[in-house]
């Protein structure tokens, strides 16, 4: 059933949040989750400035916004379409595309970071925002394997730094891990636990410890699934039958895989090889290597373990 326009008002317009509240918030990387983090920031009224590097990819992640918004203003709405254009054309008035990082964060509450999986690189950009963004601005990562305190030492603002780690597809999925560092401040948690509370999900407090809490139990499971296809005992579409209808998950682990995208995966499993080069559990895959090479990055590219619609 639609909401009433009152209510709908409420809880879209950036009015509604409370007083305090973070409103501002520049997502830096426009790609999977980039995107998924902007849409739902701008469906609970926040102000939302997405950054990447250049407008073709903007108009893109754009493009893919507008698709997932149709699909929940189809659903929510079914009985009052007119509702759902006003909340379609409310939230699309609530993202702003930048290409410039720095002049991105002049006016943010927040920061999150959602670009590739690579510390260097995070930590080049942190560097510079942290010279850009008035130093209020909290700064989150939404890494899913580097310590959030490696990525932190790049700035000044230990005590505004934590980690916000949303799950794919970031609409539907509800869960928001919340990270803090030892010097991550009382104040700068409870902004970023009240913030994720804004954007509707079900915070989890975390430590800064490797995966967190939902990857350093998948990261080990989906590595068994790829070892177990390596050493011939199944294949990847038996795998995935056997975990959906065995033990009740909505996807298989190379349906995940394909889901994630096979470059983020690899990311994040040479990271912790790197890290722990004696622990088995990281070391390559060659079949995960194979796919990479060949271009098959999953979903976004059409290709992965599987053949896909882009
Ligand atoms: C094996 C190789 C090993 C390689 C090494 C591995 C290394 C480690 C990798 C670790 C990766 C870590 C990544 C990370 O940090 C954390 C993550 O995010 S992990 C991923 C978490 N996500 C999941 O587990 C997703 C599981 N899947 C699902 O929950 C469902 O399948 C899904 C909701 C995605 C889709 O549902 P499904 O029924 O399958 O399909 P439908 O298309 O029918 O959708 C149902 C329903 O949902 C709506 N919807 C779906 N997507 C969107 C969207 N993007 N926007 C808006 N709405 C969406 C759709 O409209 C449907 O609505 P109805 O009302 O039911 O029609
Ligand atoms: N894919 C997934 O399921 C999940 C990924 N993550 C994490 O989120 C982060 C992003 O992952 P995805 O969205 O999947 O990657 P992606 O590859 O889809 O998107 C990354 C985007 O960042 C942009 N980018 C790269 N460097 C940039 C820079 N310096 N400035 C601005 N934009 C830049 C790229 O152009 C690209 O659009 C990674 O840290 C990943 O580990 C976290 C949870 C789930």
């Amino acid at each position: 059933m639609s909401l009433p326009f009152r209510t709908f008002v409420r809880n879209f317009s950036t009015s509604g949040l409370k007083k305090n509240a973070i409103k501002n918030v520049t997502i830096i990387g426009g790609g999977l989750m980039g995107a998924g983090i902007a849409q739902v920031a701008a469906s609970t009224g926040h102000s939302v400035v997405m950054v990447d590097q250049n407008t073709d990819i903007l108009n893109k992640s754009k493009a893919n916004i507008e698709k997932s918004l149709q699909r929940v203003v189809k659903k929510k709405y079914a009985e009052d379409p007119k509702a759902g254009e006003a909340f379609l054309s409310q939230v699309l008035g609530n993202l702003a595309l930048e290409t410039d990082a720095a002049t991105s964060v002049k006016k943010a509450d927040l920061v999150i970071e959602a670009i590739v999986e690579n510390l260097k690189i995070k930590q080049e950009l942190f560097k510079n925002l942290d010279m850009a963004a008035p130093a209020s601005t909290i700064f989150a990562s939404n890494t899913s394997s580097i310590p959030i305190k490696e990525i932190a030492v790049a700035t000044e603002r230990a005590d505004r730094f934590g980690g916000l780690h949303y799950f794919n597809p970031v609409p539907m999925m509800k869960l928001l891990e919340v990270i803090r560092i030892p010097q991550t401040s009382d104040e700068t948690f409870d902004k970023l636990l009240a913030f994720g509370k804004a954007m509707g999900k079900v915070t989890v407090n975390c430590k800064d410890t490797p995966g967190f809490i939902v990857n350093r139990l998948l990261v080990p499971y989906m590595m068994e699934a790829v070892r177990m296809v390596e050493r011939g005992e199944a294949t990847p579409k038996d795998v995935d039958t056997a975990m959906k209808l065995g033990a009740g998950y909505p996807m298989g682990p190379f349906e995940l895989t394909d889901y994630v995208g096979l470059d983020t995966c690899k990311f994040i499993i040479d990271g912790w090889h790197e890290k722990y080069p004696d622990h088995p559990l990281f070391a390559p895959s060659p079949l995960l290597n194979k796919y990479v090479a060949e271009g098959k990055l999953g979903n976004k590219v059409g290709e992965g373990f599987y053949k896909s619609k882009k």
